[in-house]
């Protein structure tokens, strides 16, 4: 029965898929007919693929070669404000609006039937004998709490073959229960009362909740001093959501804040919201994206990606720590998950509140030109003051030789192990040193894939490069010369920094705290929790702790190099140090003892560190909007990074030449290009990296300018361009 489908059996309809074809495909409407929106199975080539009906086909091919849909999945439409969403999306970032579908369907088994499933889970038997690779298994499956996962994600994340699994299973150390797919979620309750707020927190969250109730699109920046509350406070935004029947979302930057999360929501709602993250499994992704697209799913806590889930009422959006830069997403679709989720809530006419001790500077400008709402918590919750900060001249209070601490912060930590308080080391560089060089010839160690020094890694005992992640062991002789024992490391990474803590203070309980330490979530979870209450003295650790942790007892924080990220020439090296040296202190003195930040640093007087200590963040503000404008760069000004990839130097440089020469469409339009030069990173995984620049007024049709100079270049099969746009890396 064709009733209520808006095309018939027969009818020609264009169907997008994921596929890399960035166009939409025509085929005919089947038994049945279908609508736009519905989720689909058309034959393509030999195989048979999911998609979306997008609208009418186009047609203009031979009518009897047009193949019809095969069939209908059973999952909600894709609703109009996605489709806008996604076309609009990939028109701003210059994707193909392929990739954007892809985003936007990442659910495992997209369609099936929920009925049951077989899980394998922990059972009660032990194993005979305990190998390694059993072992692994075992620690996944505590890792994640119980879960139970199907067979093959389970050898998949243990990293072990499915005979381990049988072995396992065969004495009871496993056993294999069918689970129903896509359980509800509980839950949340919106009227439980929250916890008293004080009077500024008042005043915000009511303001927030009217944002809400409004039902229409509006986006608010809540400017709150480190330890403010601002979790308290927008929370009320989402009991107001969760009141009017709306969904809400909330982004964090780290997975690793998500589990201090899920329990302030279970504390203020109730019930646990659903998750969407890489450390999630697929069963438990498949339910989340099933349960956002019949609305059964109220709250969603994600990482950026959880913006292309297919909300049925979006109410509200929250992008937590909104400075972040993991918010840019770096490969694949480039798109930035702020500005997409300000687009995606004002399609969906719904509120957005981005929260922050330390707002980007896009969307301080936003707010200063009225475009966005702001609302301030100048002091932290309760009795608790921010942090004092200070500058250790590093030029006079000189660490000795072959060490990196100051003795003034020295006796700082000293201090604190004596006092029963915590002191966080903080330094933003991973592994143990950042460079090895030979003493004998001078030769530096790189990474034969890369234009990038390998760095030593000494808890893992290798060389890693940060480009392409390729390691080696560290050699005992120099790779050029021969000569042995004579590779120095040089200079600090946190490893490093924690080995001279360590020697300095040998009866200290010392966490070190990286990104790379390759931890599931939960493990991760755990050792934040553990901190938090008092399990360590000192605290090593790189920008991971910056982000929105509570560790009580912690009263000092010493920034072991506050000059690193001033060094750079980037648009933003002053804006980055500033946020993160501003969040790392407000780790300091968040509870009834008060804390103290110290900076190491050998320019005292340079403005950001001036700035940094005076706290005088508008006149920072102020002072860095007016130098950006000035030079025309972004807010004021709009950019464009262009990055061509390619096998070999000729190629790249023939590609950005050609780009140079065809910007004639760019310049009328008052664009500048810049380029075609080597990249900072000219070689990553053996491949040529070329740069240009595009620099251009507010207010001209860029994408569409872009997009136009883009295709007038040929571009050789085995070469890539891509266009970044409001690029936030350059390297
Ligand atoms: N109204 C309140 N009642 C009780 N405790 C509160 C209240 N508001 C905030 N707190 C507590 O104060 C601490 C800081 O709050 P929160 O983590 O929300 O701050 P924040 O502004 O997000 O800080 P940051 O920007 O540093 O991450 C938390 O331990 C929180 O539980
Ligand atoms: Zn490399």
């Amino acid at each position: 029965m064709s009733h209520g489908r808006s095309f018939p059996q027969g009818a020609l309809v264009g169907v997008l898929t994921a596929e890399p074809l960035d166009r939409v495909l025509d085929y005919k409407a089947p038994e049945g007919g279908v609508s736009t929106g519905d989720f689909v199975v058309v034959p393509l080539g030999p195989r048979k693929v999911a998609g979306v009906v997008w609208g009418p086909g186009e047609g203009g091919f031979d009518p009897a070669k047009i193949r019809p849909v095969a069939g209908l999945l059973d999952v909600p439409p894709m609703r109009p404000e996605m489709r806008e969403f996604l076309t609009r999306a990939a028109d701003y970032t210059l994707t193909p609006l392929s990739m954007m579908l892809r985003l936007a369907t990442r659910c495992p088994g997209l369609g099936q039937p929920p009925g049951t499933r077989d899980v394998l889970r922990r059972g009660q038997g032990a194993p005979d004998r305990m190998t390694p690779a059993r072992a692994r298994v075992l620690e996944v499956l505590e890792e994640h709490g119980g879960a139970g996962f199907a067979p093959g994600e389970l050898s998949q994340l243990a990293g072990v073959s499915s005979s381990v699994l049988k072995g396992l299973e065969a004495q009871g150390a496993l056993v294999r229960v069918p689970e129903p797919r896509d359980r509800p979620y509980d839950r949340l309750d919106g009227s439980l009362p929250g916890r008293p707020l004080s009077d500024d927190q008042t005043r915000a969250a009511e303001a927030l909740r009217a944002t809400v109730a409004t039902r229409r699109y509006s986006t608010t920046l809540l400017k709150g001093v480190t330890g403010s509350g601002k979790t308290e406070v927008y929370l009320e935004a989402v009991a107001e959501a969760l009141a009017q029947g709306r969904q809400a979302l909330v982004l964090l930057p780290e997975i690793a804040l998500t589990g201090a999360f899920l329990d302030r929501v279970e504390e203020r709602f109730g019930a646990k919201p659903a998750e969407w993250h890489s450390g999630v499994t697929q069963a438990e992704r498949r339910r989340c994206w099933n349960a956002v697209a019949e609305g059964q799913a109220q709250l969603v806590v994600g990482a950026r990606s959880a913006l292309f889930l297919p909300f049925r009422d979006l109410g509200l959006l929250v992008v937590d720590e909104e400075h972040d830069s993991s918010y840019k997403q770096e490969d694949g679709a480039l798109y930035h998950a702020r500005d997409m989720g300000v687009l995606r809530a004002s399609i969906s006419n719904a509120a957005v509140i981005l929260a922050s001790a330390t707002p980007a500077l896009e969307t301080w400008a936003n707010a200063d030109a009225g475009k966005y709402a702001r609302l301030d918590l100048p002091q932290r919750f309760g009795t608790a003051s921010l942090p004092e900060m200070a500058a250790v001249d590093m030029r006079t209070d000189t660490p000795e030789r072959g060490t990196w601490l100051s003795p003034g912060l020295v006796e700082q930590v000293r201090a604190r192990i004596e006092a029963g308080e915590q002191s966080l080391l903080f330094l933003n560089r991973r592994g143990y040193a950042p460079l090895t060089l030979c003493r004998a010839c001078g030769h530096q160690l790189g990474c034969t894939h890369c234009d990038a020094r390998l760095v030593e890694h000494r808890f893992r005992k290798r060389l890693v490069c940060h480009q392409c992640g390729d390691s080696q062991p560290i050699p005992t002789d120099c790779p050029s010369c021969h000569v042995e024992g004579k590779l120095t490391a040089i200079g600090p990474g946190v490893e490093r920094i924690a080995e001279e803590v360590t020697a300095r203070f040998p009866d200290a309980r010392i966490a070190v705290l990286s990104s790379d330490q390759l931890e599931s979530a939960r493990a991760l979870k755990a050792r934040i929790e553990q901190i938090a209450a008092g399990g360590a003295d000192i605290i090593v650790g790189t920008q991971i702790v910056a982000k929105g942790h509570n560790f009580p007892l912690l009263t000092l924080v010493g920034v072991v190099d506050a000059d690193l990220g001033l060094m750079g020439a980037d648009l933003r090296a002053a804006e980055r140090t500033f946020q993160l040296i501003r969040q790392v202190a407000g780790r300091a003195g968040r509870a009834e003892r008060p804390g103290v930040a110290l900076l190491q640093t050998y320019q005292p007087e340079h403005g950001v560190i001036r700035a940094i200590l005076n706290g005088d963040e508008e006149a920072f503000w102020r002072a860095e909007a007016a130098a950006r404008e000035a030079a025309g760069a972004p807010p004021y000004g709009r950019m464009a990074g262009v990055i061509i990839n390619a096998p070999d130097e000729q190629r790249a440089f023939g590609v950005g030449r050609a780009l140079a020469q065809n910007a004639g469409g760019l310049t009328r339009l008052g664009a500048q290009v810049f380029g075609p030069v080597a990249a900072p990173v000219a070689r990553v995984r053996g491949r040529i990296r070329v740069r240009l620049l595009v620099k251009a007024p507010r207010g001209i049709a860029l994408q569409a300018a872009l997009a136009a100079w883009r295709s007038s270049v040929q571009v050789p099969s085995n070469t890539r361009v891509t266009i970044d746009i409001d690029p936030q890396s350059f390297y």
